[in-house]
């Protein structure tokens, strides 16, 4: 049976960091599925524009190539937009489904990460993590990433972008954010990264041995 590691949370709270870095310890494949739900944003942008029209919506995740997931357009503070008003869609969100449950089933292991894995996409998962930091210390982190990226903004408008994708995400009707019951919660805020990749190591250490696997 494979290791799942179930990743969830907030915006810019540091998830695919940690994500990123148990997938090379452990040398598992990683998804980012925040990037599935952006390249459907982009699609839309780039078709119609219609980020509310569901159908249209449903048909460009349906079409998406993983290829797609590659274009630095969907790590854009757009693209971030786009995919929180797409990813409101139920079709949306069945369209991408079973290559997200098919990634994590993949054997030995795999880590995913997002907003619905530990609760939807891997409900079964051996360890769940839900990564959190305040909204100010989130919002610092992605305006100083996408000043990097050379893009224009102000950290106050990327702070109320983060609270608006908060509302959204956790109020949408299907698969909304929300923790898991089983996962267990990391708060970055005070963290470094390096801190941050300990904690969530010692936390999916536990659930290895629970899992009865001594192999690390
Ligand atoms: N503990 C930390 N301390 C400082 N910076 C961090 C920390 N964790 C992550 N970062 C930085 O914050 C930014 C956002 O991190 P990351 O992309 O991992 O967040 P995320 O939760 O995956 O975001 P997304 O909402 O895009 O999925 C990146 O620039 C990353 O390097
Ligand atoms: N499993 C997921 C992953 C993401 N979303 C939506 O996509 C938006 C962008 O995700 P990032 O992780 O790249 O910030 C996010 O705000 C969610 O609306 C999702 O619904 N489910």
């Amino acid at each position: 049976m494979a290791f799942v590691i179930a990743v969830d949370g907030p915006a810019a709270s540091g998830k695919g960091t940690v994500a990123s870095r148990l997938a090379e310890f452990y040398g598992y494949p990683m998804l980012d599925t925040g990037l599935l739900y952006r390249a459907v944003g982009v699609r839309l942008l780039d078709s119609s524009g219609d980020l509310d029209d569901a159908v249209a919506a449903e048909a460009a995740a349906r079409g998406l190539a993983l290829a797609e997931l590659e274009k630095a357009e969907v790590r854009t503070r757009a693209a971030g937009e786009a995919a929180s008003r797409v990813a409101v869609h139920a079709g949306v969100r069945a369209a991408l489904f079973d290559l997200q449950r098919d990634f994590a089933l993949r054997e030995p292991g795999s880590v995913i990460d997002g907003r619905d894995i530990g609760t939807v996409i891997a409900p079964d998962a051996q360890a769940k993590l839900f990564v959190t930091a305040s909204p100010e210390v989130r919002a610092d982190r992605r305006w100083k990433q996408l000043l990097g990226q050379g893009e224009s903004v102000t950290f106050d408008e990327i702070l109320a972008d983060i609270r608006k994708r908060d509302e959204r995400d956790s109020g949408r009707a299907s698969a909304p954010l929300t923790q898991a019951a089983d996962a267990v919660l990391l708060d970055t805020s005070e963290m470094t990264i390096s801190q941050a990749f300990d904690a969530a190591r010692r936390i999916v250490e536990t659930a290895r041995a629970r899992w009865g696997n001594p192999k690390g």
